[in-house]
């Protein structure tokens, strides 16, 4: 399955990385930076209303190349302003043409905090992701040891990081529940077939306490249905190649959004 083949690609890559960085040298430097509360990252997602993650995707397994053309701080900037709660920017380089470089570029342009969106497997890409600028870093249960998982997301948050882990089913929620994930992200593309349903993060919203930020990840394809995931009681969405194809994504977020505050009234 696609996983097990980012997993290789990211694990060749950090051999040929390390060979070239000073790791202790990246510890040193990461552990120099100031450190924020990751709670106030989660407490951003668990405030009233639906909140979206947009994502910087240049490509994808499952679609080739979305974005040819591909201003990606233009991109991060019209996110910024169109309401977004966090941006995610995809840094692997193999399956998604992502850099790390990109995030970098982007941290500083942007007001809202940014997700490293990668395949780590390693504490070398936390401490990157924090030198980087990264404000939250993805976990991907599937991919990673019980003790892993647990050990990296104490290290992310002692460097201020939140962290999002990656859930595909009840195992998976109940392992990140036992690592103490406060926000929880649930595919709904299935990354053996690439198929794409809501039901996932239906099914499996009821197994997360309400102190946990739910976020339904991929599939969303128009501003409706950012209305329909909210009507299930999660907190947000992260959206990728809809809003990286959208001729005004910041309308796009923008309706999203609002169709939340119809909802209300
Ligand atoms: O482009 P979409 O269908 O809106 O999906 C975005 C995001 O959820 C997807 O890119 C994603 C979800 N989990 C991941 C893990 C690694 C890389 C990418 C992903």
């Amino acid at each position: 399955m696609i996983l097990d083949d980012l997993v290789v690609a990211t694990k060749s890559r950090l051999v040929k990385e390390k060979e070239a960085v000073q790791v202790a040298d990246l510890k040193v430097q990461a552990e120099a930076l100031p450190v924020a509360d990751p709670q106030d990252v989660y407490d951003r997602f668990l405030a009233s209303g639906i909140h979206v993650i947009a994502e910087v995707k240049k490509a994808s397994p499952s679609k080739g190349v979305i974005a040819a053309d591909f201003p990606y701080q233009e991109i991060a900037r019209t996110y910024d302003q169109a309401g977004a709660t966090a941006i995610s920017v995809l840094t692997e380089p193999d399956y998604f043409l992502g850099k790390l470089d990109y995030l970098a570029e982007i941290a500083p342009a942007v007001t809202r905090p940014v997700l490293r969106k990668d395949f780590v497997i390693d504490p070398y890409m936390i401490y990157q992701a924090k030198v980087a600028g990264a404000k939250i870093i993805l976990l991907i249960v599937a991919i990673l040891s019980p003790e892993d998982l647990q050990a990296y997301l104490n290290l992310a948050e002692s460097l201020g990081l939140a962290v999002l882990v990656e859930a595909h089913d009840e195992d998976e929620i109940s392992q990140a529940l036992a690592v103490g994930a406060k926000m929880i992200g649930v595919n709904n593309r299935n990354l053996k077939d690439f198929t794409v349903s809501f039901d996932n993060s239906q099914r499996l919203f009821d197994l997360v306490p309400d102190s946990v930020a739910f976020i339904a990840e991929s599939g969303v394809k128009k501003p409706a249905d950012i209305a329909h995931l909210q009507s299930l009681g999660i907190n947000g969405v992260l959206i990728g190649e809809a809003l990286m194809k959208a001729a005004d994504p910041k309308a796009f977020i923008e309706a999203g959004l609002g169709e939340l505050a119809h909802d209300q009234d």
